[in-house]
């Protein structure tokens, strides 16, 4: 048995196609463009590739898109003066930061300087306790892209054995917020977690944020568990998952590639968000199908 794959670039492909329906009658009906600022300090080149397709997918769906890249060396004072002027830029509905940032800046306090309205990675303590505490937020995009999945594949998540493997602000805590709400049975391990492979056989659903390259192995799933990989890792054969697809295929019921799964996925909900918060703000009804 081989699990079906879980085709995340065409379901991005589909979202932004609606997003674009969206965005032309928004501009043909109010005379509003959605506008996404996306901050980049430094240079690293992994970042830099992000950056580029994030603001090429702006483009491509009609919101305008407006880009900013800092030297390494940019004082945290002069990052938040950026920031500070977006908050105030009527054109600019979503402000993305790229992380991780520079050593000497305090990531938390770039955050959360962020207008919660223009917080489209909803990253700010506002938003994450919005979600924390089921009030209407602006949810993270890459977990957002893994729900989707995940309804889209079962249905009705209820009941369900969900595992999160990572705890991360941006992915794992998110991603189990998600899931719970959706009434899952939720564990969140990470690297203090004992007996991670006897965990995991008890899961349907197994979301893997860890950072370790083919982490997650094939006898570690129950047959048919549907598996989210959501691992970005440059290796010498190229990109792979935080999940051993060639042992997990054989038993899972359904799994995403990498590349081609959530990747495009949190690029495709990043404008689902840009759009949600331009239609909050001004006052407009918002699309369907683009929030929890
Ligand atoms: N596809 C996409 O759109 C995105 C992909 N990513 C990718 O997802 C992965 C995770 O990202 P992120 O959450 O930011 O990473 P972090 O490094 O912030 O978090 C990794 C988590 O994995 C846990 N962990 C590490 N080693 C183990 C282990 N041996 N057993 C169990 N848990 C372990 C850590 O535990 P502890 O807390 O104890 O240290 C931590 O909670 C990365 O590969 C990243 O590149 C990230 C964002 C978006
Ligand atoms: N403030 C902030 N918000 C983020 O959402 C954020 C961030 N910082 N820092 C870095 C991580 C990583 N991330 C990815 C986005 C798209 C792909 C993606 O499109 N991946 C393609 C492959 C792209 C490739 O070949 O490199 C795929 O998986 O198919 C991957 C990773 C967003 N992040």
């Amino acid at each position: 048995m081989s699990a079906d794959l879980i085709d995340g670039k065409a379901f991005a492909a589909a979202l932004r196609g609606r997003i674009a329906t969206a965005v032309a009658a928004m501009k043909a009906d109010h005379s509003v463009t959605p506008g996404l600022a996306v901050v980049l300090v430094g240079e690293d080149p992994a970042s830099s590739v992000y950056v580029r397709s994030k603001g090429k997918a702006t483009v491509e769906v009609g919101m305008e898109s407006f880009e900013h890249r800092l030297p390494p060396e940019t004082s945290q004072d002069d990052l938040l003066a950026l920031v500070a002027r977006l908050n105030g830029d009527a054109k600019v509905n979503g402000i993305l930061v790229q992380l991780p940032l520079p050593k000497h800046m305090d990531e938390a306090a770039v955050i959360n300087a962020i207008a919660p309205e223009k917080d489209v990675d909803g990253f700010t303590v506002l938003n994450a306790g919005r979600l924390a505490t089921g009030q209407k937020a602006m949810v993270p995009c890459t977990p957002l892209g893994c729900l989707m999945l995940l309804r889209d594949r079962l249905g009705s998540l209820a009941g369900k054995d969900a595992l999160v493997i990572g705890r991360s602000n941006i992915v794992g805590k998110p991603m189990a917020q998600l899931l719970l709400a959706d009434s899952a049975t939720v564990t969140v391990a990470h690297s203090r977690t004992e007996d991670l492979p006897d965990l995991c056989r008890r899961a349907d659903i197994v979301v893997a944020a860890v950072g370790r390259a083919r982490f997650v192995q094939g006898d570690w799933i129950k047959p048919g568990a549907t598996v989210i990989d959501v691992g970005i890792n440059r290796t010498e054969d190229g990109l792979v998952g935080d999940v051993d697809f060639e042992s997990v295929r054989q038993v899972a019921g359904a799994i995403t590639p990498v590349p081609g799964g959530v990747g495009p996925m949190t690029i495709a909900c990043l404008l689902a968000n840009t759009l949600t918060a331009t239609a909050r703000v001004n006052g407009l009804p918002e699309p369907e199908g683009l929030t929890p």
